[in-house]
């Protein structure tokens, strides 16, 4: 489903991002991806979305290969995913029935199916009732909520999820963990970046842990990553 092989990312003027970073992910996996700040958490789900291409290496992801995906099909390949950022990226003038909608009207969807869908949608993330509410109406985990709904408007087999509580207390936090975990229990896959440990030792779940753009840890050795978070301070 996901493969990187040897990847890393040098931009001009920082060098290296990533350093030759191999991982898989199946199909359907929760997993998430934990580093310092600058580890390159950023940058890896950056190259997922072919938003940037490795400098080496290979990532190939739903069928495509980051060494001979064409401009063209980009677009193709992010219908494919859904992808949620810390700071949600609504649009504010429109409501969250409208955030949602705009995400199935640029794909070309059939006018009749859009209503039906974004309600549905708003149901499973738990905000039908604030569908004509506007962005700044919500909450931080409402709005992020909406960003989620969002995010699964084209049914991607892969949620790409950037610090996605990383604005938000801990109630809510938990709220959209929760929502995440069903998510993925119905199928999708999740990619969670993640500064919260805490979440991770309650979990037990596979996480990848980055240091300095290296892939240190693959697995849920929970009591390493505490040491390693620990040496840090
Ligand atoms: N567009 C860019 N141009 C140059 N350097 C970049 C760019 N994007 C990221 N970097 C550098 O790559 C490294 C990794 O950054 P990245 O944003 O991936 O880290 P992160 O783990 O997501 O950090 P945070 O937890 O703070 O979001 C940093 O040293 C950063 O300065």
């Amino acid at each position: 489903m996901l493969r990187l092989t040897n990847v890393s990312k040098e931009y001009p003027r920082s060098g290296a991002a990533l350093r030759d970073i191999s991982f898989e992910m199946r199909k359907g996996e929760f997993v998430f991806l934990v580093g310092h700040s600058g580890a390159g958490k950023s940058t890896l789900l950056k190259l997922l979305s072919m938003a940037e291409r490795p400098t080496t290496g290979e990532l190939r992801i739903s069928g495509f290969s980051s060494l001979s995906i064409k401009q063209r099909e980009i677009p193709i390949l992010r219908r494919r995913l859904g992808i949620v950022f810390q700071d949600f990226r609504l649009l504010p003038d429109r409501t969250a029935e409208q955030n949602v909608a705009f995400a199935l009207e640029v794909t070309g969807a059939p006018h009749a199916q859009i209503r039906p869908k974004v309600a549905r949608l708003l149901t499973q993330v738990g905000l039908a009732s604030k569908a004509t509410a506007f962005p700044h109406e919500l909450s931080g985990g409402e709005q992020q909520r909406v960003a989620i709904a969002r995010a699964l408007a084209n049914d991607p087999f892969v949620l790409l999820a950037d610090e996605p509580t990383g604005n938000l207390d801990d109630r809510a936090t938990h709220a959209i963990f929760l929502l995440l975990r069903e998510i993925n229990a119905q199928g999708t896959a999740v990619l969670m970046a993640t500064h919260d440990v805490a979440m991770i030792q309650r979990s037990n779940l596979r996480f990848l842990e980055l240091d300095h753009g290296e892939l240190v840890h693959d697995g849920t050795d929970v009591a390493r990553l505490l040491a390693d978070m620990r040496g840090r301070r």
